[in-house]
């Protein structure tokens, strides 16, 4: 399969060597500073693009790849606040395809099926609040994080006394906190903390008096995360509209 590569930072790089490794060939690699690469036969001929750019540049890129008629499999975060209903209008209704994930990992996957079956499953016991956290490299732009985020719509959308996550605190790398541990009842809170280069843990906790149930997901690298990347890739080639993890991933 012939694959582009927009944004050519840590994962696009992690992913260029799973594609090669896959046997795919990599027919263009646009990054900041040669954006006209979007207008060669090198980029039109790729049957997937694999982007991983950032929060502002991630909705401008799909746009510019749906222009050359090319299928886009994309894990940049922190872009759908602004741009959801615009992408998803163009691969339902306008003939372009955007696959897209805010954890590619087998692993959250799995977790996410925990996660929502746990959610369901509190209903039933009031006395447990819910509460969460993620832990990112002091690189990462958006908080709380796309994972995150997706974790707690899920339980939002599954125990009833939930109507809406709010971001809580974020700490910083030198320690410092910003934020508030405040929240209403009917609010899930999410805290964000910013350390080091941990590639991504998300816990979700539920505390009652008299104990507490926790489930982590811990990354141990970006591999992971990569290897879901080009999966999603192949699977991509094969398929059309808008399109993520729970398509691919059945269980
Ligand atoms: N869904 C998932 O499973 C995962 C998602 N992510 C998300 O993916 C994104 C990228 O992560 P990561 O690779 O770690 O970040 P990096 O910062 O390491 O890489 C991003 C790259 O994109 C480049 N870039 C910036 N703007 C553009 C543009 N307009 N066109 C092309 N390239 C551009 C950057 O260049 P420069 O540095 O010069 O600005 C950089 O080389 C983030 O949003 C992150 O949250 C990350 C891991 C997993
Ligand atoms: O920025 C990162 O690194 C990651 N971003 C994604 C997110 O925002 O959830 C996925 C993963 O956690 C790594």
């Amino acid at each position: 399969m012939k694959i582009a590569l927009i944004g050519y930072g840590k994962m696009g790089k992690m992913i260029e060597q799973i594609a090669l490794g896959r046997g795919h060939q990599i027919v263009s690699i646009i990054d900041v500073d040669n954006q006209q690469d979007f207008d060669s036969p090198e980029f039109a001929s790729a049957d997937v693009a694999i982007e991983f750019t950032n929060p502002t540049a991630a909705y401008g890129n799909y746009l510019k790849a749906f222009a050359k008629g090319v299928k886009v499999v994309s894990g940049s975060t922190g872009w759908l606040k602004d741009h959801k209903a615009d992408v998803e209008r163009m691969c339902t209704e306008g003939g372009q395809t955007l696959f897209w994930a805010s954890n590619f990992s087998v692993g959250v996957a799995i977790f996410s099926a925990v996660n929502r079956y746990l959610a369901t499953i509190m209903n039933s016991f009031p006395e447990y609040d819910v509460a969460m956290e993620e832990t990112h490299h002091v690189h990462k732009l958006d908080a709380p994080s796309g994972t995150a985020i997706t974790l707690a719509e899920e339980i939002v959308d599954r125990l009833d006394r939930k109507q809406r996550w709010v971001k809580g605190t974020v700490q910083a790398a030198d320690g410092t906190v910003s934020g508030t541990e405040a929240c209403a009842p009917g609010e899930l809170r999410i805290d964000a903390v910013r350390r080091g280069e941990v590639p991504g843990i998300h816990t979700v906790k539920y505390d009652s008096p008299a104990d507490s149930i926790t489930i982590t997901h811990d990354a141990h690298s970006r591999q992971g995360f990569a290897l879901g990347a080009v999966l999603a890739a192949e699977y991509t080639a094969g398929h059309t509209g808008l399109l993520t993890i729970g398509d691919m991933f059945k269980f």
